[in-house]
């Protein structure tokens, strides 16, 4: 029958059919991105990128490079290499006496590294200055997160805090006993290293509403998420992050020097590979994290320099959270308690205020209640910016807003303007937030960081605090209200018009 001029009629008319639904779905839209991308047309280009068009908008504008903020540095470049080289040394006498001792033991397996001064974690720390983690201009970012995501990983470990619940390293005041959660370092092919905090939620769950707030699991795409949002802010506080899909049998299991480590791994009755954090609660196999059967998300957070390079201290943020079940801190019970926090050292040095104020903005956005410290560099004192890190409470609930966190930004009526104006910009049509993030998480390895709702839910907050300041400017004054950043610091009361 299909022989028969009939049947091939109905065969090339289902044929075309095929190919032009495959034209008109695939190939058109490939074909007008490519001319869009060759033509260098900027109409086609602003309609598929809110994100370039939000980083060439003036508020976003490179930084000229003679600003004081640049020069700045975190780190002294020439030490910083010299230091780099002399480990690079050391490791390439190891892996001489490595494959001397290969030579007579076939069955040892000998890494062989590659290094130079380029590479992207060297550049991060190179960049790090007084004004933030990374210029706006950096090309060092999107290299890291490239290289997080494909750089061979040669060793997983503990980290630091998880070590110090165990007394085994004299960690006092660089890292608070926690432990509490997963997370590993990951040490890559070229010395660098990153923070890996592995999946425990799907994207779709959200966070029952009976939950506290410190019982919560932490969740690696809110730490990705932060990353990203953190960035269109313009902060610059958050250490890049990437998602990658992690082998835990090849890349966490086999690679650990760890006894401990290699302890908390099992198969599961799926026969999937699992391991869970040995603390002293919530560590039982049941909330232990499992491969599928090996490969697992993470998120991965590039390492900062050693507390030996470039010191960092961690402070109680003054509107912290009771951690239990009944209490209440003052913050909760006074609402002059800002009145208190003015007077007191750091907070009298209204550029730290102001860096208070946008930590609280950033974080009743991601809806993260889990804020009880912040860190910051010691070398830039009082100037120094605040670190955004351990973002992983964040994102738990879209469908809810926890107007609390806002509680610095209402109880003190101050906004620095600059992100004042970026705020403003992020709601209009053009540059909408969940625009620009939808765009921004896209990049990412992984897909769906974030499902609609959690985007949507970021317009809705945005829309609140543009609110709450507005309420702030109605009863102080703009002048009182939104302040410009300058050299001089002080803290005036309400009324004067302040500048820092
Ligand atoms: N990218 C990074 N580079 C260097 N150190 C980091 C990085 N990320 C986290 N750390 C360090 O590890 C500590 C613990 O990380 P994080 O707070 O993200 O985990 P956590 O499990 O939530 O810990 P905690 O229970 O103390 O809040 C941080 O306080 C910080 O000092
Ligand atoms: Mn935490």
């Amino acid at each position: 029958m299909w022989f028969s001029r009939k049947g091939r009629l109905l065969l090339i008319s289902l044929l075309s059919v095929v190919f032009l639904v495959d034209f008109y779905f695939h190939l058109w839209p490939v074909l007008m991105r490519r001319i869009g991308r060759d033509c260098g047309c900027s109409e086609s280009r602003e309609e598929t990128s809110k994100l370039q068009q939000l980083f060439s908008h003036p508020l976003y504008l490179p930084q000229d490079p003679l600003t004081p903020a640049l020069q700045h540095r975190l780190l002294d470049i020439h030490e910083t290499n010299e230091k780099y080289m002399k480990r690079v040394a050391h490791l390439h006498r190891k892996e001489e006496i490595q494959k001397h001792n290969a030579a007579w033991n076939s069955s040892t397996h000998v890494t062989e590294t590659t290094f130079n001064l380029s590479i992207p974690w060297l550049q991060f720390h190179l960049e790090i200055s007084q004004d933030a983690l990374y210029p706006r201009s950096s090309k060092t970012v999107q290299k890291l997160i490239d290289w997080m995501g494909n750089m061979t990983i040669i060793k997983a470990d503990l980290t630091q805090d998880a070590k110090k619940l165990k007394g085994e390293c004299d960690c006092e005041k660089i890292v608070k006993p926690s432990g509490t959660h997963l997370k590993l370092v990951l040490q890559f092919q070229d010395l660098g290293k990153a923070m890996f905090k592995p999946m425990r939620q799907r994207r779709e769950e959200e966070t029952p509403e009976d939950f506290f707030y410190f019982v919560d699991v932490q969740r690696h795409n809110a730490e990705i998420a932060a990353f990203h949002l953190d960035r269109i802010l313009d902060f610059r506080r958050v250490p890049p992050v990437a998602g990658r899909l992690v082998n835990v049998t090849s890349e966490i299991l086999k690679v650990t020097p760890n006894e401990d480590l290699k302890d908390v791994f099992f198969v599961s009755p799926a026969k999937n590979v699992c391991f869970f954090a040995r603390c002293p609660y919530s560590c039982k196999t049941e909330y232990a994290v499992c491969g599928n059967p090996h490969l697992l998300e993470g998120s991965l957070s590039a390492y900062l320099p050693s507390h030996f390079d470039a010191f960092r201290i961690s402070v109680q943020n003054p509107w912290k959270r009771a951690y239990t079940f009944t209490g209440k801190e003052e913050w909760e019970v006074n609402p002059s308690y800002c009145d208190q926090v003015k007077q007191t050292e750091p907070y009298t040095n209204m550029k730290r205020l102001l860096n208070m104020m946008d930590l609280a903005i950033f974080d009743f956005l991601t809806g993260n209640m889990d804020r009880h410290h912040y860190e910051l560099f010691t070398k830039f004192e009082d100037d120094g910016f605040l670190l955004h890190m351990d973002n992983a409470r964040g994102f738990g609930r879209h469908s809810y807003d926890e107007i609390t966190i806002l509680a610095p930004v209402y109880q003190c009526c101050l906004v620095k303007e600059d992100t004042w104006l970026r705020l403003r910009l992020l709601s209009t049509p053009e540059y909408r937030l969940s625009d620009v993030m939808r765009e921004s998480l896209s990049q990412d390895r992984l897909q769906n960081i974030l499902t609609e709702p959690h985007l949507l839910a970021l317009d809705r907050r945005l829309q609140t605090v543009l609110r709450v300041v507005e309420a702030c400017v109605q009863k102080y004054g703009n002048g009182s209200v939104i302040i410009k950043e300058k050299r001089k610091r002080t803290v005036p009361t309400h009324g004067q018009q302040r500048t820092v």
